[in-house]
C-alpha cells in the first residue's frame, strides 16, 4: 500500500512513513493510492465482533507490512483499553430512525480518542523499532490538543507542542492542556483563531530546515492515521443497524472535514452509505460551498461549539482530490487561490460531492434548542457540536436510518449546557478536579519565527 500526495509532487511512502511525515512535502496530504475495499461477507461478519476485531478487519488492508498482525492487533488493544464503555462508540435511539453514535468514552471526552490513543500506540512501536525521536507539534480548537497530550505525555523521544487559540475553547478543554505536568509536554496559547493555529503549523512543515532539524511530525488530521482509525466505527455503527443489507445514513458535526472524510472512505470501502451529511455551525463555510459551489473564506465567528470554529478545512482538500480525478495539479491550483481568499469549484466537480455530501447549518439558538429538546425527549445530554449535528440531520430523516455522531461529551461544555438545561453535566470521577488544578501555559504571538524559536529552545532544555 502506497499513500500519495493530494498535490501530486512528493515522493510515495509507505503507510508508517506517510504516519511519521505528517504533512506532504508538497504542502498537501496522503491518501492512499488506491482505497481497498472489503465484500459484503466480510462487512456481515463483523457482526458481533468486539470493536478492536473490527477495527484490525478494517484497518488491515491500510497498513501493509508495517506491523505484523500479532503487532498489529497489540496496538490496537492497548489503543482502546482505558476507554470507559465496552462497546467503545455505543448507539442509542433518539426518535424513530434516529441514533446518537456515541464517541466521548474515551480518556479526554471526545471522538478525537478514537484516532489519537491509536496513533500514540502506533507512534510508540515505530519510534522504538527506529530509535529515533520527534517534536509532534499539533494545532486545535480545543479536542485534538487534549486528546494528543493524554496519548504522548510521558514520552523520552517525543515533544508534544499544542497551539491553541487563546480565550477561544472552553475553560475545561484549556485546563485539559494546560494541567498536565509531564516534561514533554507543552501548552501554547496562540494569540489568533484556530486557523491560525493550522497555518502556522502547516508553515512549520513547509520550513524544510525547520521541519528536519527538529525531526517534525503531526497528528492532526493532516495525518492519515487520524483518519483510517475513524473509519472504523462507520462499520461497527453501520453493521448493528443492519449492513450491509441495509443502507445506513450519517450526519457529522464537522469543521476539519476529517471525520466525515473517515465516513467518505467507509463508503468506498463498500459500506452502503446512503447519504454523508456534513453539519456546520455558524461558520458555515462547508454549507454555502455545498450550495454555492464557491469555497470563499469569512472570519471565524466564536460560537458554543467552539471546536467547530474553522473557516480552511484541511481535509476537503483530501474530497477535492478524489472530485477533480485525483489531478494533484488542480488541487495545488485551487490551495494557491484560497490564497487570496476563495477558489471556485468545477461544475463536475460539485457533481461528484454533491453525490456523496448534503449539507446544513445550525444557528447558535438552534443550537441551544436542539439540546433542551433532545433531553426533554429522551433524557439524552448533548454537547453543543453533537446538538449542532442532530439539528441538521432531523432534516435529512426518512426510510434510511440516521446516525448522528455525537463527537464530544457534553461535560466539556457545561456553560452551554447549562443555558440550554438549567443543569450543569457532571465530570467523570476521573476528571472530577481538573478546575482546582494548576496551569502551566506559554501565550505566543501568531508569528512563525517566534514559535519556531521557542520551540527548539524547549527541545534544547529537556
Ligand atoms: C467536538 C468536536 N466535534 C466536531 C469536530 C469537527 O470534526 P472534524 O474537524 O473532523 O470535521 C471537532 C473538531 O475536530 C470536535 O472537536
Ligand atoms: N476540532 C479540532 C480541530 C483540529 O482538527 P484535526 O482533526 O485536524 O486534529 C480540535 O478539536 O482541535
Amino acid at each position: 500500500m502506497k499513500y500519495i500526495s493530494t498535490r501530486g509532487n512528493a515522493p510515495e511512502l509507505s503507510f508508517e512513513e506517510a504516519m511519521l511525515t505528517g504533512l506532504a512535502r508538497d504542502g498537501g496530504l496522503y491518501v492512499p493510492e488506491t482505497i481497498p475495499t472489503l465484500s459484503r461477507e466480510e462487512i456481515a461478519a463483523l457482526a458481533g465482533k468486539s470493536y478492536e476485531e473490527a477495527a484490525f478487519t478494517v484497518m488491515r488492508p491500510f497498513v501493509g507490512d508495517a506491523f505484523s498482525d500479532e503487532e498489529f492487533k497489540g496496538i490496537i488493544a492497548r489503543a482502546y483499553a482505558n476507554f470507559r464503555h465496552e462497546a467503545r462508540a455505543p448507539l442509542v435511539q433518539l426518535a424513530p430512525n434516529h441514533y446518537l453514535l456515541e464517541l466521548f468514552h474515551g480518556p479526554t471526552l471526545a471522538f478525537k480518542d478514537f484516532a489519537m490513543q491509536l496513533i500514540g500506540q502506533l507512534f510508540q512501536f515505530s519510534l522504538a523499532r527506529r530509535n529515533e525521536r520527534v517534536t509532534i507539534v499539533g494545532a486545535t480548537s480545543g479536542d485534538t490538543g487534549s486528546a494528543a497530550i493524554e496519548a504522548f505525555r510521558g514520552l523520552d523521544n517525543v515533544d508534544v507542542f499544542i497551539l491553541f487559540p487563546h480565550g477561544r475553547v472552553s475553560p475545561i478543554q484549556r485546563k485539559q492542556m494546560t494541567t498536565p505536568t509531564d516534561s514533554n509536554v507543552h501548552a501554547l496559547a496562540l494569540d489568533g483563531d484556530f486557523d491560525d493555529c493550522q497555518a502556522r503549523l502547516k508553515d512549520m512543515f513547509n520550513d524544510f530546515e525547520f521541519r528536519d532539524g527538529v525531526k517534525l511530525a503531526g497528528v492532526n488530521s493532516i495525518n492519515w492515521a487520524r483518519v483510517l482509525a475513524q473509519v472504523v466505527y462507520y462499520f461497527t455503527s453501520a453493521v448493528s443497524l443492519g449492513a450491509p443489507d441495509r443502507k445506513v445514513s450519517f450526519t457529522v458535526p464537522t469543521g476539519n472535514f476529517g471525520d466525515i472524510f473517515a465516513g467518505y472512505i467507509a463508503k468506498k470501502m463498500g459500506l452502503p452509505i446512503e447519504r454523508l451529511v456534513i453539519a456546520t455551525n455558524q461558520n458555515d463555510i462547508l454549507h454555502r460551498t455545498m450550495e454555492s459551489g464557491a469555497y470563499t473564506k469569512e472570519g471565524v465567528t466564536p460560537s458554543i461549539s467552539p471546536s467547530m470554529d474553522i473557516q480552511v478545512s484541511s481535509n476537503f482538500e483530501r474530497a477535492l482530490f478524489d472530485a477533480y480525478g485525483r489531478d494533484g495539479g488542480a488541487v495545488a491550483q485551487l490551495m494557491e487561490e484560497l490564497k487570496d481568499g476563495a477558489f471556485a469549484i468545477s461544475q463536475g466537480a460539485m457533481e461528484t460531492l454533491r453525490d456523496h455530501f448534503a449539507s446544513g447549518r445550525a444557528s447558535e439558538e438552534e443550537t441551544t434548542a436542539t439540546i433542551a429538546g433532545a433531553f426533554t425527549s429522551c433524557g439524552e445530554v448533548l454537547c453543543p457540536h453533537s446538538a449542532v449535528g442532530v439539528k441538521v440531520a432531523n432534516a435529512y430523516l426518512g426510510d434510511v436510518p440516521m446516525v448522528t455522531l455525537a463527537t464530544a461529551h457534553p461535560a466539556k461544555f457545561p456553560d452551554a449546557v447549562e443555558t440550554a438545561m438549567g443543569a450543569r453535566p457532571a465530570l467523570p470521577p476521573h476528571m472530577a478536579d481538573m478546575m482546582d488544578k494548576d496551569e502551566r501555559v506559554t501565550r505566543v504571538p501568531n508569528d512563525l519565527g517566534a514559535l519556531e524559536t521557542l520551540i527548539k529552545e524547549r527541545i534544547a532544555q529537556r
